[in-house]
């Protein structure tokens, strides 16, 4: 097989950076994204996670998306600018019910700037709010939103990590607009399925099944 031919063989990969504050579901979000899973017990995430998941875009256009997940007290320290720099994709996440954790977005994006101040090419930066589940408790009014990813050029996005609501379309869309892929209408609503929320029964051993997909995997970084 020539160079040529195997590089279309092999995946694209991307590198997608998340970041916002401790427990605004960065985690959650990658975990449910990468092994499909969710855990409702609140784990800090100490430097970074690293997971990776293959996707394949229509036109059979396979990707390997690195999901880099930062933990929410790397801010200020040493290493966040090496873990941001290189990223293809940058999400930054907040949680609905919080309006902090979007206040506080702020500082992370300039870290993202700093960061690409001297590159050539800028990160597709996505705004993620979570927790849609709890919607009844909402903090951060959608306009806020909008108006932030106007004023950023940053694409939008609202999800649950815990139903799984949009989530792989998040995914989906910022890596098909990265690798310039049309999704068409059908396409972006079939990857909206809702995962319902699981059936806990008390007196079984708590859950804490890993989900080993071949297709995706992950290791932590401290
Ligand atoms: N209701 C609801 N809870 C969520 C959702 N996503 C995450 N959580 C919960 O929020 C808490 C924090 O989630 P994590 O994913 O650990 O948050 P994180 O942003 O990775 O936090 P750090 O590791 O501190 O940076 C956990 O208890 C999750 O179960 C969601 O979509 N809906």
């Amino acid at each position: 097989m020539s160079d040529s031919e195997e590089e279309e063989c092999s995946d694209r990969q991307l590198k997608f950076v998340v970041l916002g504050d401790g427990t605004s579901g960065k985690t959650s979000l990658a975990t449910r994204f990468a092994q499909e899973a969710f855990g409702k017990q609140y784990k800090q995430t100490i430097g970074l996670d690293f997971f990776l998941k293959r996707i394949t875009l229509p036109g059979n256009v396979n990707v390997t998306v690195q999901v880099w997940d930062i933990g929410g007290q790397t801010i200020g320290g040493k290493m966040l600018d090496k873990y941001v720099y290189g990223a293809q994709a940058v999400l930054l996440v907040y949680d609905i019910t919080n309006q902090q954790s979007f206040e506080n977005l702020e500082d992370w994006y300039n870290v993202v700037k700093k960061v690409n101040e001297e590159s050539e090419t800028e990160p597709h930066v996505a705004l993620v709010g979570n927790k849609i589940d709890l919607e009844h408790l909402r903090a951060v009014k959608v306009d806020k939103h909008l108006r932030f990813c106007q004023e950023n050029h940053s694409s939008s996005h609202f999800v649950s990590a815990k139903t799984g609501d949009s989530v792989f379309l998040c995914f989906q869309r910022i890596a098909a607009d990265l690798l310039d892929v049309k999704l068409n209408k059908a396409e972006m609503e079939q990857s909206q399925s809702v995962v319902k929320a699981d059936i806990v029964n008390y007196n079984q051993e708590p859950m804490t099944r890993t989900i080993n997909s071949p297709r995706s995997s992950m290791c932590t970084i401290q």
